[in-house]
């Protein structure tokens, strides 16, 4: 029964003692079942793409380890793809996209309720998955936030430093502010759709949110946020929405109210007391080990987590690392990271 899911009562605001865990990226390429479905598929897009095969590598973690979650598998990058920018990996580097730079390539976009057909795949295994998981486990669907999408969608690839979107945000804002719109309408679609597939909740990554300094973190971090959650909140009031501006910093303080978001997601960059004192007063947390301890493990992996639980506990707290798991990652140290949470 939904109602016996430790996640959701969690996000519904109760303290859970051990809190629930799962982690970002946990089906991934640090698993040898992920990479033998992956070599299957023929490519990550594929994987994406075909709704056995993606059901089939989100199942795998939750297999393995029983994780309080499954995340569905997808990318944030399949919006632009929907709304027609050419989309491609290339293999140890990342992502590309014919960037958008010009009036007319964002003229030639799709509009954001035009992205459905295009999506369907994503939206049956939501489908698959609602009815394939244990009934303890609860589905999260996600997008990627306006900001983060249109740093790839304005540069065609991943940068240090997201400086193609942030110059041309000053060059022609108009058109900047015209392509984050167009993303933030697609994104609540996309996940109002999600949602009536089966997800049970949904997390928005804005994972480029700290390149925002003053008020452009409000404008198009806080603000595209606060939409997509309003536009979510209106269709399906029920379900939880957790938010993840990564390096928010100081600016976590307040994310919860300025936005609306059940949960705001903690990367590595604040410590767990500072963040149980000024962030998990207003909603539930989540997050916060640093992925590195995946790949080294030992004694501080142990003391990293148990102080992670500790400091959250007087409040609603779901486990999870600050960012994705990486692929020299070792699936031992993960079980030693859920038995210390679990275990004590
Ligand atoms: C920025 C971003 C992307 N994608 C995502 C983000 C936001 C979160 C973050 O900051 O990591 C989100 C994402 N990407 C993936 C998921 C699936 C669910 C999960 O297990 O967390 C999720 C939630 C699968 C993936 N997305 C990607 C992989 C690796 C692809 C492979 O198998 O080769 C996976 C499992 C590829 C990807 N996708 C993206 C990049 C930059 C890359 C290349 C970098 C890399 O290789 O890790 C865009």
């Amino acid at each position: 029964m939904a109602e016996n899911k430790s996640i959701l009562k969690v996000l519904a605001g109760e303290t859970v003692a051990p809190p629930p865990i799962w982690m970002m990226r946990q089906a991934g390429r640090y698993l040898p079942e992920y990479r033998e479905t992956r070599a299957q598929a023929g490519d990550f897009l594929s994987l994406c793409y075909n709704s056995e095969l993606a059901t089939e590598v989100t199942l795998q973690p939750i297999r393995r380890y029983g994780f309080d979650a499954a995340i569905l598998f997808a990318d944030i990058l399949l919006i632009p793809e929907a709304l027609g920018q050419k989309l491609w990996f290339v293999t140890g580097e990342g992502p590309r996209l014919e960037p958008i730079g010009l009036r007319k390539d964002y003229e030639a976009l799709k509009n954001g309720d035009e992205v459905h057909d295009h999506l369907a795949p994503i939206y049956r295994t939501v489908g698959n998955l609602s009815t394939q998981l244990p009934e303890e486990t609860t589905l999260i669907g996600f997008a990627g936030a306006p900001w983060t999408v249109a740093t790839y969608m304005i540069a065609g690839r991943g940068t240090p430093d997201q400086g193609p979107a942030h110059d041309l945000k000053t060059k022609d804002v108009a058109l900047f502010k015209a392509i984050i719109d167009r993303v933030t309408w697609a994104t609540i679609e996309y996940l109002n759709r999600q949602i009536e597939a089966g997800a049970e909740v949904v997390k928005i990554f804005d994972s480029w949110a700290g390149s925002l300094s003053a008020e452009d973190f409000d404008n198009y971090c806080v603000d595209p946020i606060r939409k997509i959650i309003a536009g979510v909140k209106a269709e399906h009031p029920d379900t939880p929405v957790i938010a993840f501006p990564r390096g928010a910093g100081e600016r976590y303080r307040g994310f919860h109210a300025a936005t609306g978001a059940d949960c705001v997601a903690l990367d590595d960059g604040v410590s767990p007391e500072w963040a149980a004192e000024h962030v998990q007063p207003d909603g539930c947390v989540q997050g916060n080990l640093k992925s590195s301890h995946m790949v080294t493990g030992g004694q501080t992996l142990i003391d990293e987590t148990r102080r992670i639980v500790e400091a959250f506990s007087h409040g609603p707290h779901i486990f999870n690392l600050g960012h994705g798991i990486t692929p020299d990652a070792d699936p031992a140290n993960v079980q030693l990271m859920i038995d210390t949470v679990r275990g004590g």
